[in-house]
């Protein structure tokens, strides 16, 4: 079933310059996509349509069926609760005058979603591996990797079916980045993801399906271990050719 389907999608910033052009995208429900490209591909300009943040100048963009239309009040507050992203900032993204609850909770109070909020920001917490009695600390008592475990509780304790990661675990150090890639692999049984990454490595170890974007353009798209294997696109040839000793031997989990 298809949660997310991008149709001949163009954007541009300003009239002159096209940032996405033609793209189409179906993402299904449990699917795991790692978007890649250079800097300065689209890659964030596709999460932000995709957000209902910005407008495609043509194409369209539907969830579950139904068109993304920022202008749709109640359709765009269902949509927010269904779609949430982390960022690749851990130490921007989460205010540092809240508590770890006011952080986590913000999502459930700007969604108007009821219910107890402590349980479920406790359930959310759990849920990435950090002890439920850290809400009542704030973000500077936390690592790196620990500030992430924060943004994905704040993501994901709304229940969403679609989660966005834009180079969520890029700033991190090794071993953290793979810790946080098997904690996403683990949610990414119960939502869709889409995971924007400079990182064709932690792409191989997570997603099963990679799309390569160039210049605002999808070039190839597939099974990861295909598309890694026997890249078709010069521009997939080239990206791979920058990776010096990538191990294509992991299952995405
Ligand atoms: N708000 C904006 N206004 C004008 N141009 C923008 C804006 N945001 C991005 N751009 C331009 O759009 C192009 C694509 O940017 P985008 O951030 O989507 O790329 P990206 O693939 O995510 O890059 P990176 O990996 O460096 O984050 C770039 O040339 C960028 O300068």
């Amino acid at each position: 079933m298809t949660l997310v389907r991008v149709q001949n999608v163009s954007f541009g910033y300003s009239a002159d310059r096209r940032i996405l052009d033609d793209v189409s995208l179906d993402i299904a429900v449990g699917d795991t996509i790692g978007l890649v490209g250079e800097s300065g591909s689209g890659k964030t300009t596709l999460l932000r349509l995709l957000l209902g943040l910005a407008r495609p100048d043509s194409g369209t963009i539907s969830f579950d069926g139904q068109k993304l239309d920022p202008s749709n009040r109640a359709f765009m507050r269902d949509f927010r609760r269904q779609a949430q992203v982390v960022y690749q900032d851990p130490y921007s993204s989460l205010d540092p005058r809240q508590t770890i609850f006011s952080i986590i909770a913000e999502p459930l109070r700007s969604l108007k979603i009821g219910g107890d909020h402590a349980k479920l920001v406790g359930d959310a917490l759990e849920a990435v591996g950090l002890d439920r009695d850290v809400a009542a600390r704030y973000p500077h008592q936390f690592s790196g990797g620990q500030r992430q475990r924060i943004a994905i509780a704040r993501a994901i304790v709304p229940g969403p079916r679609l989660l966005l990661a834009d180079e969520a675990v890029s700033a991190l150090d090794l071993t953290t980045r793979t810790r946080i890639v098997d904690l996403l692999s683990r949610l990414s049984q119960d939502m869709s993801l889409l995971f924007v990454s400079h990182d064709i490595g932690v792409v191989a170890a997570l997603c099963r399906r990679i799309v390569i974007l160039e210049k605002g353009r999808i070039v190839e798209a597939g099974d990861t271990r295909q598309v890694l294997a026997q890249p078709q696109h010069p521009y997939t040839q080239r990206l791979l050719a920058s990776v010096p000793r990538l191990s294509l031997t992991q299952e995405p989990s």
